[in-house]
């Protein structure tokens, strides 16, 4: 069965098109992932198909229920975390989980055996009876995580899950989340703009960019989709290079300020010739790379543009802010 099913997705802000008539489905268990810039529609999107929004047009299921005509039903059947924390600091971590459980009716007996074993899931049992406010960034993640899970949802929506983490404990979150995709089944899905993440811990990738997939598929499927090796040539003149290298190898050429990238098939029996040739026009080479695709590249190659880390952590900080300043 598909847990989600998503045809012309549209939601419009006054003119603004945020989400643009996009159409996707997931499979059961899988984890699949949203990958864009700030901006792109993808927090939108999950509000669609978690009912926090309604659509401007289109029609999505999750788990079988639309999301405008049978909104409580799957709201039954989906976890959220979204960005903007929401765990209340003057609480233990299993007295946040116990009020939620509360919310949603779950026996005594029963509440408490649950919230003991996704304690354990997300490694938080030895600090259970500790306040949020003593817990780092990631330990409230986890906790955030663990508290979506608790009325045992076929479906979990992430929104950015690892935003203003540190690498190490980016890393640690994604084996949780992997985790209890293994042990439990669950579909993730999941927003960022970590290429990393979305390479590390998706099944499929659907790229967005100013509220349109420009492409869905695996990550390995994604890469090999761009063809080849890339070659990276930076040098004073860029665009005399990329108007030289013109023959039927190359797969694609992108001109940056201050280098040329080169897609072509196996680029080592290439590079001498491109280099000949290069020197023979009388340009200068700075360096030259060669390296396998990253979904850096598919990004580039479908968009035009790079999604840099730094956006994500650019906005945490301004997120920050904001919660400063609430308090
Ligand atoms: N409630 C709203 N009212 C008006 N415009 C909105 C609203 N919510 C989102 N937008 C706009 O819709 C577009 C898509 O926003 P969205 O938050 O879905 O993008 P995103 O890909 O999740 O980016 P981010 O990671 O920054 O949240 C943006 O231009 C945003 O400014």
């Amino acid at each position: 069965m598909q847990a989600i099913d998503a045809r012309n997705l549209t939601k419009s802000f006054g003119d603004l098109v945020a989400v643009d008539g996009i159409s996707f489905s997931i499979a059961s268990g899988e984890i699949f992932g949203l990958l864009g810039p700030n901006g792109a529609g993808k927090t939108t999107t999950i509000s669609m198909l978690s009912t926090m929004q309604k659509p401007t047009s289109g029609t999505a299921t999750v788990n079988g229920h639309d999301v405008v005509t049978r909104e409580d039903d799957v709201r039954k059947s989906i976890g959220i975390v979204f960005q903007d924390q929401s765990l209340d600091e003057e609480l233990t971590a299993y007295e946040n989980m116990d009020f939620h459980g509360r919310l949603y009716r779950i026996g005594g007996e029963e509440r408490r055996r649950r919230i003991g074993e996704l304690l354990a899931l997300v490694g938080l049992a030895d600090r259970k009876d500790d306040l949020v406010k003593t817990y780092s960034g990631g330990m409230r993640r986890r906790l955030e995580i663990a508290r979506g899970l608790l009325h045992e949802p076929k479906v979990l929506f992430l929104d950015e899950p690892t935003l203003g983490l540190d690498p190490q404990t980016r890393n640690h979150l994604w084996e949780y989340i992997a985790r209890l995709n293994n042990e439990k089944g669950i579909t993730i899905i999941l927003t960022t703009h970590y290429m990393e993440e979305a390479d590390r811990l998706c099944d499929r990738i659907a790229i967005v960019d100013r509220g349109t997939i420009v492409a869905l598929d695996t990550a390995e499927n994604l890469k090999h989709s761009i063809g080849g090796d890339v070659v990276t040539i930076t040098s004073p003149d860029p665009d005399k290079i990329a108007d030289l290298l013109t023959a039927p190898w190359v797969s694609g050429i992108e001109r940056h300020d201050g280098s040329v990238t080169v897609r072509l098939q196996e680029a080592d029996r290439h590079i001498p010739g491109i280099v000949t040739a290069i020197h023979q026009s009388g340009i200068g080479i700075n360096s030259l790379s060669v390296r396998k695709p990253t979904l850096e590249d598919v990004f580039l190659h479908y968009t035009g543009k790079t999604i840099r880390d730094e956006e994500a952590d650019g906005k945490e900080t301004i997120r920050m802010f904001q919660r400063a300043r609430r308090r």
